[in-house]
């Protein structure tokens, strides 16, 4: 692991590091060469410069220097009984001397050229033969007196060389130590993996820092090129390959391979890599979890247990969507509907274990489709990011909130942006400023995709065009800085949106309330009023105005391949109520941040595809790019409207508890 960020590092130079490493190839002989760099270290240090305080016997403040790099010698009065001397210096009182020996004799002879002798604000140190040479008479030390320290062990070394030698040791060492001993903090098994022909798998151009993690460099600046060091570090790696090979790998029984990987000698993310096959490497991977013995007490089950691993297409998973595989988890998928939506009708594929679910959304979509279908439309469309960044301070923060909104700022960001993908396009960016901090929100359309990937590459190269225009002072502290939001409540999302804000209403007639929902409109909307919006606002609620969006949301998005996790933002959703002048109810939700994609992510995989084949918008649409994932968030608002509709009207009619009984507890 360590050898893999130091090999990422642009400044590193492969080839002396690759001499270096070749040289010192066995564990002995490194450890050797870091023993010694060491040693020396501490030996420099012990050269350090140094002044200790002491009184004379009179009780005069005398200063004593003890760096061997100099001699120091009485002042004025003594000075001349010195032969030995080559420099006189003085600060100003109150000067910390140690820290103006450190910085050089020279620095000390500047700060005491403006200064006559008899300066009684002067101290003074004094080395060297001739306190009068080179034209600095010094004289006065108000009271402070220096000592000469002679014989000094090391006194023929000069500062400047301690630091260099020392300098040279700490790098000797650096460079000994990657292979035998792993980093602080990273495990025996990422150690293990750095040793494994062809390279472990988390060393990939795509994946490495931008920067050194163990340098001070700035994330701002774009990196130079990191394919080039990556590839660099391939060439070390193949150069110090440790046995086994991967033929070597691949003959071995499973049996073995365990073993090696509970010897540690194997990272469990490496079996794809080194066995080459991915069924067998999942198997295999269950086995070394079953059996490591530090959790064997209670993993030891896996390997039989009922989580399935056979006839899975992992090559799809590898690189896109899960890393350590040990299976895939089968989940029921229902379907409700077919539900009318603008016209046309879908079965809602929802994945869910919530007994009643499906049957409530089912109920929905049959009430809706009794009246008429759901009338849908899309609002707005555009995923966010929000790097944190900071300027030196306010002026320059401001500068740059001023900048980015004028049309040439904005074509700047913009053209960067934009070059990142066929189908990212910047459309905003919202800058908040809170003194030197600032939080820039860029909101894009992604085509068909959910776009997080492609909006966060977008952002990344704006952010280096925005360094280039002028603000090179401008330090990236995170390129996600929270002001995105993704994955989190935030207001932001609930108004300004996120990803697809939707609307979608139905009418349903007052006989279909009582026949298909047992319940009448008043009651309707009475409870609505109550428990979404009264309820809600009383419990502080953002983006909870409504019964259980979240419910229809999560159950689509994983039958569908979405990321799970933005169920957060994208199950907002204000539901509304009202009576109409014909004694019908007319129902809407308002949901302002759907976050779906129909290429992308889990979309891939093949049952998730089938998933988006049944709501007939599977991947890219090819006539006009972001509608396919358009009509994907318009479903997932009618689902919900289908589902709140539901719900309320059991809520309505006090069913909710026996309509659980019956379907959470038959089985
Ligand atoms: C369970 C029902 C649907 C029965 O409802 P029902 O009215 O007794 O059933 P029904 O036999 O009269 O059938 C009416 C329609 O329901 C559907 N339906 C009926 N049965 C099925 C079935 N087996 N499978 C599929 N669809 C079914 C179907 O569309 C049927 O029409 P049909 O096709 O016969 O003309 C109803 O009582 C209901 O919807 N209850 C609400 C349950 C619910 O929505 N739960 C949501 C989860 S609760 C939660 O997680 C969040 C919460 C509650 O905490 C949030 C909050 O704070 O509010
Ligand atoms: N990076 C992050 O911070 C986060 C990432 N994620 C994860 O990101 C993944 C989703 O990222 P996302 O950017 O949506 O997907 P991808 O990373 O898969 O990017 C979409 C790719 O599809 C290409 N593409 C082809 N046709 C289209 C089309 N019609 N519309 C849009 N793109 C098209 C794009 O081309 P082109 O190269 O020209 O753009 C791009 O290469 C998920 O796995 C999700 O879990 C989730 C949250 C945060």
């Amino acid at each position: 692991m360590r050898e893999e960020y130091v090999d990422a590092c642009p400044e590193a130079s492969p080839s002396w590091r690759t001499w270096l490493r070749s040289n010192t190839k066995n564990t002995s002989p490194r450890s050797a060469v870091i023993a010694v760099a060491a040693l020396a270290f501490l030996w420099t240090q012990g050269g350090a410069p140094l002044i200790e305080e002491r009184y004379s016997e009179d009780g005069v403040r005398q200063f004593q220097s003890v760096d061997y790099s100099m001699s120091v010698a009485a002042p004025t009065q003594a000075v001349t009984s010195h032969t030995n001397m080559h420099h006189a210096f003085a600060a100003p009182h109150g000067t910390n001397i140690s820290q103006e020996v450190q910085k050089s004799p020279e620095h000390v002879l500047r700060l005491c050229a403006n200064k006559g002798p008899g300066d009684s604000t002067k101290i003074m140190l004094i080395t060297g033969n001739n306190q009068t040479q080179g034209g600095y008479s010094v004289s006065c030390v108000d009271n402070i007196l220096f000592s000469p320290v002679a014989d000094h062990p090391n006194s023929f070394l000069s500062s400047a060389v301690k630091v260099l030698v020392g300098l040279v040791c700490v790098a000797a060492a650096y460079l000994a130590i990657p292979y035998p001993i792993p980093a602080p903090g990273v495990s025996d098994q990422h150690f293990a993996a750095a040793s494994l022909p062809n390279g472990h798998p988390s060393v990939k151009e795509s994946v490495l820092p931008k920067s050194c993690p163990f340098s001070k460099t700035s994330t701002t600046a774009p990196s130079a090129s990191p394919a080039q060091p990556v590839k660099a570090a391939d060439a070390v790696r193949k150069s110090n390959l440790i046995t086994p090979t991967q033929a070597e790998w691949q003959a071995m029984s499973d049996e073995e391979v365990v073993n090696k990987a509970i010897e540690n000698k194997l990272a469990l993310y490496s079996l794809e890599k080194v066995l080459g096959d991915s069924t067998r490497a999942v198997q295999v991977r269950r086995a070394i979890v079953a059996r490591n013995p530090r959790t064997q007490n209670i993993t030891s089950k896996l390997e039989n247990s009922g989580l399935p691993f056979a006839n899975y297409d992992y090559d799809r998973v590898l690189g896109a969507c899960c890393e350590n595989v040990i299976g895939y988890l089968p989940l029921p998928i229902g379907v409700a509907g077919p539900l009318d939506i603008n016209g046309s009708s879908f079965y809602l594929p929802m994945a869910t274990t919530e007994g009643v679910l499906v049957a409530s959304t089912n109920r929905g979509a049959t009430a809706i489709n009794a009246s008429g279908g759901v009338t849908t439309s899309l609002l707005a469309d555009g995923m966010t990011r929000g790097p944190a960044l900071r300027f030196p301070g306010l002026e320059r923060a401001a500068a740059f909130k001023h900048w980015i909104d004028t049309p040439d700022g904005y074509s700047v960001v913009e053209a960067a942006f934009n070059g990142t993908s066929r189908f990212a396009r910047l459309q905003s960016v919202r800058v908040a400023v809170t003194g030197s901090d600032v939080f820039a929100r860029f909101k894009a359309t992604t085509g068909d995709a959910m776009g997080m990937n492609m909006i966060s590459k977008g952002v990344d190269a704006a952010l280096a065009a925005i360094a280039l225009a002028g603000f090179n002072d401008m330090q990236v502290v995170s390129l996600s800085g929270n002001y995105c939001t993704d994955k989190k409540a935030a207001a932001v999302n609930w108004i300004d949106g996120r990803g697809k804000s939707v609307c979608a209403q139905a009418t349903v007639a007052a006989d279909v309330l009582r026949r298909v929902l047992k319940t009448d409109v008043d009651s309707l909307v009475a409870l609505n009023t109550s428990k979404n919006l009264i309820g809600s606002a009383v419990a502080g609620a953002m983006g909870g105005f409504n019964a259980h969006a979240s419910n229809i949301v999560t159950a689509i998005f994983l039958a569908t391949g979405q990321d799970p996790a933005q169920n957060v933002e994208s199950s907002g959703c204000l539901t509304t109520m009202s009576k109409t002048s014909t004694g019908d109810l007319q129902i809407s939700v308002y949901m302002p941040s759907i976050e779906v994609g129909t290429v992308g992510g889990g979309t891939i995989l093949a049952p998730q595809a089938a998933m988006l084949d049944l709501l007939g918008v599977r991947g890219a649409d090819q006539e006009a790019p972001g509608r396919n994932a358009q009509r994907l968030a318009c479903i997932v608002a009618a689902g919900v409207l289908a589902g709140e509709l539901s719900l309320l009207s059991s809520l309505a009619a006090g069913s909710l508890v026996q309509s659980h009984m019956a379907h959470n507890r038959k089985a």
